[in-house]
């Protein structure tokens, strides 16, 4: 099991962020998390990955009981790339997208350590699978910013984790380099490496079909969790998305329309 949830809360100001979330996620599925702002989305990765700590119920990542386990070590395991994070990310002027891939295996940015030649290898050909190799020497203050959020996945892939984190990666991005990047995703889960995958997302089309389940929420509870084609109709995303939406299935992605 890779994500085991039972009966999590997560209260914070006397507010419920979080109530009664139970949720599993099995290896070799891989889960969009979708929900309005506010919802609970990002709490949720905080409590997975040791950031922020259950009021009650039991959190299991990667079998490790959170209280019994070094969440430190746990979270070398992980991956996350944010939007969020790549904004805050700060690396000197002059580091290169080689730089900032290979600093994922120091956990902090700038190489000041001697790194050997295979992990630049690695690095090197984790670049070429996310289509950057061309950038490796080029600065990555001055990348746009769907070459930057491939930098940052490629800089999550160097450790290897067996949970990959993908908050919101398509945010900003235009149609044509959105695509590249879900198709991007799309290989990465058939590495032989390929880590578990937890998309949060606000759109539904992102929904790529290597995604396999789905995960619902409005106002911190489940609204409903499970197989995707089961689990995405219009009952579940109009009361998730509090708005009545009819939803069509296009090339194997679902498609979110408003009623009117
Ligand atoms: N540390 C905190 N203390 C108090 N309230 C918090 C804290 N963190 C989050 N919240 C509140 O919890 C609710 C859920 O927030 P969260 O960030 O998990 O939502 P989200 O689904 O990720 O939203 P978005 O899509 O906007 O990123 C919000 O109302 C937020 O204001």
């Amino acid at each position: 099991m890779k994500v085991d949830l039972r009966n999590v809360n997560w209260r914070k100001n006397k507010k419920t962020l979080l109530d009664r979330i139970n949720w599993q996620v099995k290896t070799g599925e891989h889960w969009a998390i979708l929900g309005l702002n506010g919802s609970g989305k990002t709490s949720l990765l905080k409590l997975i990955t040791g950031f922020e700590w259950a009021t009650d119920g039991q959190v299991t990542v990667l079998d490790q009981k959170f209280g019994q386990t070094n969440i430190h070590e746990l979270r070398k395991r992980i991956g996350w790339v944010s939007t969020a994070l790549d904004e805050r990310f700060a690396t000197r002027a002059t580091d290169t997208v080689l730089e900032v891939v290979l600093s994922g295996k120091f956990a902090s940015v700038g190489i000041y350590e001697e790194v050997q030649e295979s992990l630049i290898d690695e690095a090197l050909e984790l670049l070429k699978q996310l289509k950057m190799e061309h950038f490796a020497h080029a600065t990555f203050q001055h990348l746009s910013q769907g070459e930057k959020r491939r930098t940052m996945i490629a800089r999550a892939l160097i450790v290897k984790p067996e949970l990959l984190i993908l908050d919101e990666p398509c945010n900003g991005l235009d149609v044509y380099i959105r695509e590249q990047l879900l198709e991007t995703i799309e290989e990465i889960t058939q590495l032989e490496t390929a880590p578990t995958i937890l998309y949060v997302t606000h759109h539904l089309e992102e929904i790529v079909p290597s995604i396999s389940h789905v995960l619902l929420l409005h106002n911190g509870q489940i609204v409903a969790k499970g197989n995707k084609g089961e689990m995405l109709n219009e009952h579940n995303l109009s009361q998730t998305f509090q708005l009545p939406v009819t939803l069509q299935w296009n090339y194997d992605r679902p498609w979110l329309q408003i009623k009117k």
